[in-house]
């Protein structure tokens, strides 16, 4: 058997006369990969061709060596968290992802107790049988994860999983991520967020306009980008030392300061992985503290117009 899960090979996408994938061919081994790509770049079409709610216009895909033509067990070895909402609103969570694994022919006894570890694993146990149409953005979103691996899968899609959690609950969906790619299984998680992937694995791809533009870690897709200044925006409480720490680094393009914040600073660097190994050594030895770190090219739109053109 083939020591990829996931085999893409030609794939092309149509909806109507819109164009959503080009010609997309993507071997995944088992592990954590990144689909990175700025908003409407196909993403979720990938995600959802993959996962074998759409068929492609043209092209193949095998998951775990099989199709989904007339394959339903292929269903139960794959789980999808979509971008969109559609929780049964007159549930409680357990009572939801409970069903939800009846529907697929578990047995009610195991059911209960898979939820319930499930609800337990992130961290809802709070809400206990409270009503989903109740349920926060975040909790929502923790109670969609939790649907789409509530059945054990080998493969898993997730669609922007970390939208709308709180720094807390990333922190727990990404450890949950990383967890289940140590475990053997294939996840591929999407963001339009280089910084949020990042944090779940070095491997990526990079999809825009419908295409593949780039595969690799994250520090070849950095090298990608040496010519793009990353701008970070920081609160310090010296920001004119820090200026003059900074400046002399080479990977240092420009520093600013911002004349109507007098503990805001702008760094523009070739390379923020450099930036922040030098940090924690200038902030010691220049006595400076720092507030709060924000990165201007989080989201990637910037990065891809660059990349693309
Ligand atoms: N059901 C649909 N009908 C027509 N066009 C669609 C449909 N779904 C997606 N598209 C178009 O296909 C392209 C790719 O969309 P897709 O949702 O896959 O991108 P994405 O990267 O997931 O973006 P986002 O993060 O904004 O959802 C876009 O141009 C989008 O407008």
């Amino acid at each position: 058997m083939s020591a990829y899960s996931i085999e893409v090979t030609n794939v092309s996408k149509w909806y109507g006369d819109v164009s959503a994938l080009t010609e997309v061919s993507l071997n995944i081994e088992p592990g954590i990969l990144g689909l990175l790509g700025p908003n409407g770049a196909g993403k979720s079409t990938l995600l959802k061709l993959m996962s074998g709610q759409l068929d492609p216009s043209i092209g193949e895909i095998n998951i775990l060596g099989q199709n989904y033509h007339n394959n339903p067990q292929l269903w139960s070895k794959v789980g999808l968290c979509p971008e969109q909402d559609s929780l049964w609103e007159e549930f409680s969570g357990p009572g939801f992802l409970s069903a939800m694994l009846q529907l697929q022919g578990w047995g009610v006894h195991d059911s209960d107790r898979r939820a319930a570890e499930l609800i337990g694993m992130l961290d809802l146990a709070k809400a206990g049988r409270r009503r989903v149409s109740g349920y926060s953005k975040g909790m929502r979103q923790k109670l969609r994860i939790a649907q789409s691996l509530a059945h054990r899968p080998e493969v898993l899609f997730l669609d922007e999983p970390m939208t709308g959690l709180d720094a807390t609950s990333r922190t727990l969906v990404s450890d949950l991520i990383i967890e289940m790619g140590r475990s053997g299984m294939t996840v591929v998680v999407s963001s339009h967020i280089l910084h949020e992937v990042e944090n779940i694995t070095k491997e990526m791809v990079i999809i825009n306009q419908g295409s593949l533009r780039a595969r690799g870690n994250v520090y070849e897709i950095r090298e990608l980008l040496t010519d793009h200044p990353l701008q970070l925006e920081l609160s310090v409480d010296d920001p004119r030392r820090f200026c003059q720490a900074f400046l002399g680094k080479p990977h240092v393009v420009k520093v600013e300061l911002v004349p109507e914040d007098p503990e805001r600073v702008i760094v523009f660097t070739q390379h923020q992985n450099q930036f922040f190994q030098d940090l924690p050594e200038i902030l010691e030895d220049h006595d400076i503290h720092i507030k709060s770190i924000h990165a201007e090219d989080e989201d990637m739109e910037a990065v891809f117009k660059y990349l693309v053109h």
